[in-house]
């Protein structure tokens, strides 16, 4: 549902769902507002009177700045080595085996191929 929020006093949220293909300026310029406060964006483009009274039946509550549905984002630091090398560091000491192994065959393929010339 695609939801304008404008910031006065307090936060309104407003459903533009139904509004999209109403709106005079397009509804490119309402889906790229919503999600955040469009406030300067409506001011800018200096909408009359009957804008703001249209507006009003759009309106679905003011928003609620104690609770974030925002997740908290993960911050990796930059030294902390990215995932993809760490992983194959971890791999080659764990199974350090196979490739030492690998080598030691070859070794030996290669002494007894040169005793037979
Ligand atoms: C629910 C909110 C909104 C309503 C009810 C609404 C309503 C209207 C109305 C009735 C007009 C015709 C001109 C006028 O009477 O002022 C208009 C024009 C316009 N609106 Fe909105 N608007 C809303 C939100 C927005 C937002 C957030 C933006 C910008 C991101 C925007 C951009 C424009 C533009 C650029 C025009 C001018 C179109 C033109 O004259 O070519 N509007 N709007």
């Amino acid at each position: 549902m695609p939801t304008l929020t404008k910031l006065y006093s307090m936060q309104e949220v407003y459903d533009v769902s139904t509004y999209l293909d109403d709106h005079p300026g397009g509804d490119d310029v309402l889906l790229a507002a919503t999600g955040r406060d469009a406030t300067e964006d409506f001011e800018d483009a200096g909408h009359s009177k009957t804008a703001r009274e249209e507006m009003k039946a759009l309106c679905i509550g003011e928003l609620d700045t104690t609770s974030s549905d925002i997740p908290e984002l993960e911050i990796f630091s930059e030294s902390q080595p990215p995932g993809y090398p760490n992983k194959l560091a971890n791999l080659t000491k764990r199974y350090w085996a196979v490739p030492a192994a690998v080598v030691g065959i070859s070794v030996v393929i290669g002494v007894l191929y040169l005793r037979k010339k």
